[in-house]
């Protein structure tokens, strides 16, 4: 028995509601969330996702239907991805900066109709326009070259920021990335466009539905693990988060959420920067195989999942369930 007992009981404050909300360490807000979104072709589409169930892809006219229902809720920012027509898609990725591509009409249909009433985040990765579904670019080996691959993702950086991207959200895991397109930001005059960066992104089991999602699963050739951080690896991971700040990441991702929420406190013990977390396709499935099993009921699970990544130390956290957590927060 500790030698305090029974002056302290830690019981005392988790006595009745009002105490456990006035001792309360971490708190969860609409304000915390990134709703990601898939985006398609067509007028009036929506498309479900079967290994995501619950998520659609939308053609752009519905898309701009859930970036009113994101606004309306409270959420801040929005996660753009494309699911590109298979014609569309090649060895060199050149669709990436095709200034009419989805994701840029997108883009200038939610500036339209929204103006900057909500943020709009953009992955810059090349596996959504590969015809081999890989993040880079080929050498004649297959393997996935770096430098050549940052030209590229320069190029798609300053497409999307022309057509008023706020965040560039480079997932690609190529070295030296975040400083070559900030670098290109700076000179095209995209001074407040932010960078954040995939800095921690593991080589995951995680992403098979996101994959199904952008279309990018059945073509990818291999695995991503010459670029995609070793899931064993946590001190590495903090070389990519400190090297990425250094080139000028405004923010930071570790990705997954969950399996990886020990590198999310490393960071924010280290490094004075904001540390976002996205909780992947393969998580948010398995909350929903569970549910399905009769595991339990979604609304603790997915609570408990999302306030774990504030208390890990997250300034805000990319999630399937932006939308029905948002509903939930706000009674
Ligand atoms: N660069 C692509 C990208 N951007 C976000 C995700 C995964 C997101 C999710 O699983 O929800 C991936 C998949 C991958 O790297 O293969
Ligand atoms: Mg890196």
């Amino acid at each position: 028995m500790s030698a305090n007992f029974p002056a302290t009981r830690l019981r005392r404050t988790r006595s009745a509601d009002w105490s456990r909300r006035l001792h309360r360490e971490n708190t969860l807000s609409p304000a915390d969330l990134i709703w990601p979104l898939f985006v398609i072709e067509g007028e009036g589409a929506e498309q479900p996702v079967a290994s995501l169930p619950g998520v659609s892809r939308w053609s752009i006219d519905l898309l701009l239907e859930r970036v009113a229902e994101a606004i309306a809720l409270g959420i801040p920012a929005i996660a753009l991805f494309p699911n590109t027509p298979p014609d569309r898609r090649s060895d060199e990725a050149e669709e990436a900066w095709n200034p009419d591509n989805l994701i840029c009409r997108a883009l200038r249909a939610i500036r339209e109709r929204f103006g900057d009433d909500i943020g709009v985040v953009c992955d810059v990765a090349l596996d959504p326009y590969t015809s081999h579904g890989h993040d880079g670019l080929l050498d004649e080996s297959g393997y996935v070259t770096n430098d050549a691959t940052l030209d590229a993702l320069v190029k798609q950086s300053l497409n999307q920021a022309a057509a008023g991207a706020d965040v560039i959200a480079p997932s690609d895991m190529m070295d030296g990335r975040v400083a070559a397109i900030r670098q290109a930001l700076e000179d095209a005059g995209h001074t407040n466009v932010q960078i954040m960066s995939y800095a921690a992104k593991y080589a995951s089991a995680f992403y098979g539905p996101f994959r199904d999602a952008v279309g990018s699963g059945d073509r990818l050739r291999g695995d991503k693990r010459t670029y995609q951080l070793d899931p064993a690896n946590s001190d590495e991971a903090m070389r990519e988060i400190a090297m990425d700040i250094a080139e000028g990441a405004d923010s930071v991702m570790v990705k997954p959420g969950l399996a990886y929420l020990d590198i999310i406190r490393m960071a924010r013990d280290r490094f004075d920067v904001p540390v976002f977390a996205y909780q992947v396709s393969g998580e948010y499935a398995l909350v929903e195989a569970g549910v399905a099993a009769g595991v339990g009921a979604r609304e603790p699970l997915v609570m408990e999942k999302l306030m774990a990544f504030k208390r890990a130390g997250c300034a805000g956290i990319l999630t399937y369930y932006a939308p029905f957590a948002a509903r939930l927060l706000n009674g």
